[in-house]
């Protein structure tokens, strides 16, 4: 992909997401980030701005939206061409989401297939998507490597093996 390549980062003002901007526009990429803000806040973003410097900034859209809401992503798809998406939106805790599983698999499945079928409708082939080591659940050693057996042992586990093998 070229450095001014267009990257749609969902999840963008989170942890990774925002480590994940800011090495984005160092190496010359349009992105734009669609966060619904659910755990962080739009400072973080600020803060992007501020560490990759005026100019970079110019090449940075922050957009308040759901993933899950197809209006949302449609709205964004028909404005710019994506040549990828990198996807980080969702939510990443064990306990929650054994307390409130349609929690996360709302959030985390319906979600990714909702922004999936905009993907495929707009002509957006690449993604980038976020897992966990959580789809291996107890692994008899580490450092998990990708050919362990997977067996999430959570909803959010459960979420994130979703998407390796339906
Ligand atoms: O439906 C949702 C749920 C969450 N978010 C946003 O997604 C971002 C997730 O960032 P976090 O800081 O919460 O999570 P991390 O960056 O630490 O986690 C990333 O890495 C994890 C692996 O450790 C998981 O893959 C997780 O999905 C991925 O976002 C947040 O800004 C949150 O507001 C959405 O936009 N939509």
């Amino acid at each position: 992909m070229s450095a001014c390549s267009s990257i749609l980062v969902t999840g963008g003002a989170g942890f990774i997401g925002t480590h994940t901007v800011v090495q984005l526009l160092h190496q010359g990429f349009y992105v734009t980030i669609v966060d619904n803000l659910d755990n962080s806040v739009q400072e973080a973003v600020t803060r992007v701005r501020e560490l990759v410097g005026t100019e970079l900034s110019r090449n940075l859209h922050f957009h308040l939206g759901d993933i899950r809401n197809k209006q949302d992503l449609e709205k964004l798809f028909s404005q710019a061409e994506f040549d990828a998406v990198i996807h980080f939106a969702g939510l990443k805790a064990v306990g929650e989401s054994m307390a409130h599983p349609f929690r996360y698999f709302d959030n985390n499945l319906i979600g990714s297939i909702t922004l999936y079928q905009v993907m495929a409708k707009y002509n957006c082939k690449k993604l980038v998507f976020s897992s966990s080591a959580t789809v291996y659940g107890q692994p008899k050693k580490i450092p998990c490597v990708e050919d362990f057996e997977l067996k999430a042992m959570n909803p959010y586990g459960r979420t994130k093996v979703s998407h390796c093998c339906p």
